[in-house]
């Protein structure tokens, strides 16, 4: 059993609530609003340089070269993507100028500062296990989606989303995100220790969840 199979099992009531959120089913089945889309979207913009921020700190806390390397890529991944993201967003009718001036909501801000204070606080296997759901997670839901009639759809309208996540490219990011949550615990986790690093996890998937409720809610 990988061990991030074991954190899912240890909060398998969080993670369901993660990843079969009704912002997901929605998604899925191409009846999500749209204004909820697009405030995802947008604050996904501003996610995603928290996060960038947060696989820094892996440059910062490994410690070993290549975890440093990993962690430099990741970063370099991630800011090569905003480019994707700022385009995707243009096809949604959402400019740059709006991506840079719509503030955060409440739950991204929880959501990235935490991550960030886990690998401020912990070790390396700290922040890769707050990051876990965000990075499995969305490889997990679509998955899980593109195989439905509607998630498949060209009709439906989130079907690039579906199909992007969905995707070998992506599929091999959270397999290789799989394996490295594997080799830090090979490292650095001991049993004594995997209450408070099971904590992280279930807090992250709550905040995931968190995150899809503050798009379904902008859609009122
Ligand atoms: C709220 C939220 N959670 C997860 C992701 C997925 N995600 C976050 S960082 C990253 C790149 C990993 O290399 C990916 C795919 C997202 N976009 N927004």
């Amino acid at each position: 059993m990988t061990l991030f199979d074991r954190l899912k099992a240890a909060s398998a009531d969080d993670w369901t609530a993660y990843v079969e959120h009704d912002f997901v089913r929605q998604l899925g089945e191409g009846t999500l609003p749209v204004p909820a889309f697009r405030t995802y979207l947008v604050q996904d913009y501003l996610f995603l340089i928290h996060f960038a921020r947060a696989y820094a700190l892996g440059i910062f806390k490994g410690r070993h070269l290549a975890d440093m390397r990993s962690a430099l890529a990741s970063v370099n991944a991630i800011l090569g993507e905003m480019d994707l993201h700022v385009g995707f967003c243009a096809e949604w009718g959402i400019s740059e100028a709006e991506l840079e001036r719509t503030p955060e909501e409440r739950a991204n801000t929880a959501y990235t500062r935490f991550v960030i204070d886990a690998g401020l606080r912990g070790d390396l296997l700290d922040l890769h296990v707050a990051l876990a759901p965000c990075v499995i997670g969305y490889a997990e839901i679509a998955r899980r989606l593109a195989a439905t009639a509607k998630g498949a759809d060209p009709a439906n309208p989130y079907a690039r989303w579906i199909a992007e996540y969905s995707g070998e490219a992506y599929a091999a990011v959270a397999e290789a995100a799989i394996a490295k949550l594997d080799s830090l615990g090979d490292e650095l986790l001991t049993e004594k220790r995997f209450t408070a690093v099971s904590d992280l996890f279930a807090q992250a998937s709550r905040l995931e969840a968190d995150f899809w409720q503050m798009g379904l809610d902008a859609a009122g």
